[in-house]
């Protein structure tokens, strides 16, 4: 049976990356899939992964019928056989039900792939859609960290160095950005709820009030 499926995770698991590899080893087989993407950091029509891979890929902008754009190919003669969605946190809640539709009425296996949360620990619409719909969540095997050693659950904004919990939903934006910019770092919910990023941390314990005191 094809399936939604809904690989989820923090920033920085590695989400592009198994993308790329699902499209390698079916391509390699001489399948044929169908990639979609939405303001990947590596520009419009790109799906990125930091360790350097790139591929094109369709820009799946705000006003795209997804389902109307996979009939369209099939219409054409092109062929598909599996879908792949980059950056699904960022879709709108019609297209993840037309991702639904692309599984149940063309017989398509569809590969999801985003963050659930945003930077103020709320789900991005486009990932509670894809929650309340997949027919299977996974999870990444390699875990992104906190700085303190804990597995990584949450995804920290941080504007000149400092973690914000206001501002717009959507900033595209990079893990290990300079701090003068809007960079992002994954942490475990105790530092997330603490805000204490690895700079603050680092900061705290170069403190005087927490040095040891000689003599
Ligand atoms: N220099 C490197 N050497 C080995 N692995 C790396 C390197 N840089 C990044 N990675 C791996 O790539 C992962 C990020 O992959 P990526 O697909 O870009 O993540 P995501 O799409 O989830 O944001 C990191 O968690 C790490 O495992
Ligand atoms: C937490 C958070 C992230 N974003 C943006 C930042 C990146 O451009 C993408 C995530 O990409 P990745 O491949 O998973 O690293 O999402 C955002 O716009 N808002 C947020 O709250």
């Amino acid at each position: 049976m094809p399936e939604l499926v809904f690989f989820s995770g923090t920033m920085d698991c590695g989400k592009s990356t198994l993308a790329l590899q699902i499209e390698h080893n079916r391509s390699a087989r001489g399948l044929k899939g169908l990639i979609f993407t939405r303001d990947d950091r590596a520009g419009e029509g790109k799906l990125s992964s930091r360790l350097g891979l790139v591929t094109d890929a369709v820009e799946a902008g705000a006003g795209l019928d997804l389902y109307a754009y996979v009939v369209g190919q099939l219409s054409r003669g092109d062929k598909v056989d599996y879908v792949i969605v980059d950056e699904a946190q960022f879709l709108a809640t019609e297209q993840i039900d037309q991702l639904a539709r692309v599984v149940d009425d063309l017989d398509l296996d569809v590969f999801a792939f985003g963050i659930t949360t945003d930077f103020r620990t709320r789900l991005f619409p486009g990932s509670q859609r894809l929650i309340e719909l997949a027919d299977r969540i996974e999870a990444l095997q390699v875990e992104a960290m906190c700085w303190c050693g804990e597995r990584a659950t949450h995804n920290a904004r941080t504007v000149g160095g400092e973690m914000v919990v206001e501002g717009a939903q959507v900033v595209i934006g990079d893990v290990d950005r300079p701090a003068a910019e809007v960079g992002y770092e994954v942490l475990c919910r105790r530092h997330h709820r603490k805000r204490m990023t690895s700079a603050s941390a680092h900061a705290a314990a170069l403190s005087p009030d927490v040095l040891p005191v000689g003599g």
